[in-house]
C-alpha cells in the first residue's frame, strides 16, 4: 500500500526511563524484519491479524541473544498511523533496552526514521494533509487546554475542510470563466465573466479575511503571549517570575543587576499561555555583560505582546523608571507597585499621570499579596479581544497566516485588474495563484523542498 517507500525505524517514546518504551516500524518489509527478531515457539507474525498484540521474546538473529521481553504489535495497511504495515515493538522502558532493540531492528534491513518521518508518510500516503500534520506536532507542544483544543480541530481536519471549499469556489469560477471565453453565448459574455470572477473573489476574500481575525488569538494560543518582565534592577522582576512558576526558576539576590541574560519560561494562566522572558534590570552600566543583557532587555521590550512594567513603591520614582515607561509606551502594558509589604515611597499619583490607563496592581513577592488580581488582569486583556466563540476555526500556525495574506493579496489583486478593465484572461492569472497559495496551507501545491523542512521540525519517532 501507499507508494513504493522503504522501511523505517524508530523509539516513538521519549529518551529516559520509562514504564514501556516503543520501537515503531513502518513500510512493506516492518512484518518480515519483525519475524526475523521476534520469538515465540513457531509463532509468526506473519500469520497474525491485524491490529493484534503478541507477546514473546526480541532475540538477536545473529548471536541468539535475548534482548528484551515484549509485546509486539502487528498492524497492516492500509488502516494504519501510516497507511503502510506498522510493528510496534513494546519493550521494558529502559534507555538500553530500547536503544538496544531499535539497534536490532536497524541491524536486520529497517533504516533509521527521520523526524517526523512518520507523520510524514501518514501525508504522502494521503492519509492527512498538511495542516493536519502540522496539527500533530502543535497538539504534542500545546501547553494549554484551548492550544491543545485549537490542534485537535485541526488534526480533525477542520482547517482543511474550510480551505478546500475555499479552493473549490476558485475552481469551480476558473471553470465557468473558460467555459465562457471558449463558447460565448451571449454578446455581453466579456462583462458577465468579469462579474462573475469579480464575485467570488470578494466572497473568498471576505471569507480569508475572517480566518485571518482569528489569526492573532491563535498564534498566542498556540505561541503563548510574549509577556517581558521590565523594570530597573532590584525591583523584584526575577521573583514576579518565580511567583508566576510557582518555582523558583531564576536567581533573586538582593545585589542589583543579578539576572545577565534574559529567562524564557512558560506559564498558564487563568488559561492564557504565557511565554514569560525575565529580562535583566536596565540601567546605565559599565559591567561588559550586564551591558550585553540589558541590550537583550531592550529587544525583549520590542518583541513583547504584553509588559509587565514593574516598580519597587518603596523607592522613589526615579529616572531611570521613567524612562521605562518612555521605552514601553504605545505597547499593552501592566504595571506592578512591588514590595507593598515596605513603606510607600513612590509618588503614585505623579506615576498615574506618567502611564495614563494602563492598569495598575499593587503586589507584593513576599506576601504574594495582588497576585490574584494580576493574574485577573492578564486574563481580561488577553480575552477582552476575543470573539468568544470556542468553536471557531482558529488559524494558529505562522506559515498558514502568510499564505492566506498572499492569498487575500492575489484576490485585491483581481479585484484591481476588474476596476482597471483587465483582460479576464489577465485577472484569472491572479485568481489561479490564489487557488495555488491556498494549497501550500493542505500540501495540495507544494514544493519537496518545503515538506522537508517542516518534517524535520518535528520530534524523532513521530
Ligand atoms: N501505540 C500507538 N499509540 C498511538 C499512536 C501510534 O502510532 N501507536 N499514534 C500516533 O502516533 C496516535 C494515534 N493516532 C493514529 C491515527 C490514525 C491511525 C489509523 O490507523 N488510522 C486509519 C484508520 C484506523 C481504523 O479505522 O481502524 C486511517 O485513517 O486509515 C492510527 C493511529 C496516538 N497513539
Ligand atoms: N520586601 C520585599 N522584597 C522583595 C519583593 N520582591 C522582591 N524582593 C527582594 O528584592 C531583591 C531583588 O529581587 P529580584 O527578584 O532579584 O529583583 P530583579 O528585579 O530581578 O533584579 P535584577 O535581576 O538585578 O534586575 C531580593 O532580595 C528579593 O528578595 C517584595 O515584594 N518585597
Ligand atoms: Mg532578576
Amino acid at each position: 500500500m501507499g507508494m513504493d517507500f522503504d522501511t523505517i525505524a524508530a523509539i516513538s517514546t521519549p529518551p529516559g526511563e520509562g514504564g514501556i518504551g516503543i520501537v515503531r516500524i513502518s513500510g512493506d518489509e516492518a512484518i518480515e524484519i519483525a519475524d526475523k527478531l521476534y520469538s515465540m515457539g513457531k509463532k509468526s507474525l506473519a500469520d497474525q491479524a491485524t491490529h493484534t498484540i503478541h507477546y514473546g521474546k526480541i532475540v538477536n538473529p545473529k548471536t541468539g541473544d535475548i534482548v528484551d521481553e515484549v509485546m509486539v504489535s502487528v498492524m497492516r495497511a492500509p488502516k494504519t498511523y501510516t497507511r503502510e504495515d506498522v510493528v510496534e515493538i513494546n519493550s521494558h522502558g529502559g534507555i538500553l533496552v530500547v536503544n538496544k532493540v531499535l539497534q536490532v531492528v536497524l541491524n536486520n534491513g529497517a533504516r533509521l526514521a527521520e523526524p517526523g518521518e512518520f507523520t510524514k508518510r501518514a501525508f504522502l500516503n494521503g492519509r492527512i494533509d498538511l495542516s493536519q500534520a502540522e496539527a500533530v506536532m502543535d497538539m504534542i507542544r500545546a501547553k494549554t487546554d484551548r492550544a491543545m483544543h485549537v490542534a485537535v480541530d485541526q488534526l480533525d481536519g477542520q482547517m482543511a475542510r474550510l480551505i478546500r471549499d475555499l479552493r473549490q469556489k476558485i475552481l469551480d469560477t476558473l471553470a465557468q470563466v473558460e467555459v465562457n471565453i471558449d463558447y460565448p453565448e451571449y454578446d455581453d459574455v466579456e462583462e458577465m465573466t468579469s462579474q462573475l470572477l469579480e464575485d467570488k473573489a470578494r466572497e473568498v476574500k471576505a471569507d480569508i479575511q475572517k480566518l485571518l481575525e482569528t489569526a492573532q488569538q491563535g498564534k498566542i494560543l498556540r505561541e503563548g503571549l510574549a509577556t517581558a518582565i521590565i523594570g530597573r534592577p532590584n525591583v523584584g522582576k526575577s521573583s514576579l517570575l518565580n511567583t508566576l512558576l510557582r518555582q523558583d526558576k531564576a536567581i533573586v539576590t538582593d545585589v542589583a543587576g543579578t539576572t545577565r541574560d534574559v529567562i524564557e519560561e512558560y506559564v498558564n494562566v487563568k488559561g492564557v499561555p504565557l511565554k514569560l522572558i525575565d529580562t535583566a534590570g536596565i540601567r546605565e552600566t559599565d559591567d561588559e555583560v550586564e551591558k550585553i543583557g540589558v541590550d537583550r532587555s531592550r529587544q525583549a521590550i520590542q518583541q513583547a505582546d504584553l509588559i509587565l512594567l514593574v516598580f519597587n513603591q518603596s523607592e522613589k520614582l526615579t529616572a531611570e523608571d521613567e524612562a521605562l515607561i518612555e521605552a514601553t509606551k504605545g505597547q499593552n502594558r501592566i504595571i506592578l507597585l512591588n514590595k507593598t509589604d515596605l513603606n510607600q515611597q513612590l509618588n503614585v499619583d505623579k506615576l498615574s499621570q506618567l502611564i495614563a490607563n494602563d492598569p495598575i496592581v499593587s503586589t507584593s513577592m513576599m506576601t504574594q499579596a495582588g497576585m490574584d488580581e494580576l493574574q485577573d488582569k492578564i486574563a481580561e486583556l488577553f480575552f477582552s479581544g476575543q470573539t468568544g466563540e470556542r468553536d471557531a476555526t482558529y488559524v494558529s500556525n505562522t506559515r498558514h497566516i502568510a499564505l492566506l495574506e498572499e492569498a487575500e493579496d492575489a484576490l485585491s489583486e483581481v479585484l484591481n485588474g476588474i476596476a482597471l478593465d483587465m483582460p479576464v484572461d489577465l485577472v484569472q492569472i491572479d485568481m489561479r495563484r490564489a487557488w495555488d497559495l491556498l494549497g501550500e496551507i493542505t500540501g495540495d501545491s507544494v514544493q519537496d523542498e518545503l515538506i522537508t523542512k517542516l518534517f524535520s521540525q518535528f520530534c524523532l519517532g513521530k
